[in-house]
């Protein structure tokens, strides 16, 4: 299994709480889904992966790059893509100049910055939105803004905090089908996302977190067979979901 990145003994604590524990993850080469229930550290982690935040134990190789020197992690930032949960932005930038922006903070050549952009926004399918201003585009386009600015500088991973957050189901197929196309010409993703049927058309691999811990890895099809007829679900995934969540945190 070739692997994209690694987590060995992670911990992150806030306050007295440890939202990682003792987590040791590998995420191979693909697409990896990380599914969990609100507060159980995706998030937490994401950041922790993309050097956003340093984790308070443990250490994480991205890329085949430890996170250690200031040079390490600014390789790692060159060569992945991250979509926040939230991500900021100003709202008097058209979309063009908020992915070229994003495209040359990442390192993109002047002269290619215009072409990056504008293949970018035709991907997630905002071309005829390029010149809005980032402030009058919807909920849902914005979430595609934050897609295209993830992926402007062609990076080798890239690092997804719930993507398919409102958008219509048109675009969620179009978003997976995007995350598939992307795959396929080379690019690792990590995908955390609370809709467990997104899984199925897009996850070579899945992680479930609770409570700051891995519950499982394995493939979408392992995942549906851990569920039974007695578990919470309209769907064998949705059972094997909450099977591995474990009776206190089923669903
Ligand atoms: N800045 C913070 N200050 C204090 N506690 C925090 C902070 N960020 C996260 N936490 C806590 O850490 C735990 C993990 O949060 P995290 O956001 O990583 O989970 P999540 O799986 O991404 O949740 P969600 O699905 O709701 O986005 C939660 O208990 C949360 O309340």
């Amino acid at each position: 299994m070739q692997v994209v990145a690694t987590g060995a003994d992670l911990g992150q604590r806030y306050g007295r709480i440890w939202a990682l524990q003792n987590l040791t993850i590998e995420i191979p080469t693909g697409v990896t889904v990380l599914l969990g229930p609100n507060g159980a550290g995706k998030t937490t982690l994401l950041d922790i992966v993309v050097t956003l935040r340093p984790p308070a134990a443990g250490a994480v190789s991205v890329l085949g790059v430890p996170a250690t020197t200031g040079s390490d992690v600014r390789e790692i930032r060159r060569r992945t893509g991250y979509l926040p949960q939230h991500f900021g932005y100003y709202r008097s930038f058209t979309l063009q100049e908020f992915v070229e922006y994003a495209a040359w903070l990442k390192g993109v050549p002047s002269r290619n910055l215009s072409a990056a952009a504008t293949d970018a926004i035709a991907r997630v399918d905002l071309a005829a939105r390029s010149r809005s201003k980032m402030g009058a585009l919807s909920g849902g386009m914005l979430r595609r803004a934050g897609i295209a600015q993830a992926i402007a500088h062609r990076p080798e991973f890239v690092v997804l905090d719930e993507p398919a957050v409102g958008l219509d189901p048109t675009q969620r197929i179009r978003f997976r089908a995007l995350i598939r196309q992307l795959a396929a010409d080379g690019a690792s993703f990590l995908v955390s996302t609370h809709m467990v049927e997104d899984v199925r058309a897009t996850a070579d691999h899945v992680v479930v977190l609770s409570d700051g811990r891995a519950v499982f890895t394995g493939t979408s099809d392992e995942l549906e067979q851990r569920g039974s007829d007695t578990d919470l679900g309209d769907t064998s995934l949705e059972r094997g979901y909450s099977n591995v969540l474990g009776p206190s945190r089923r669903t």
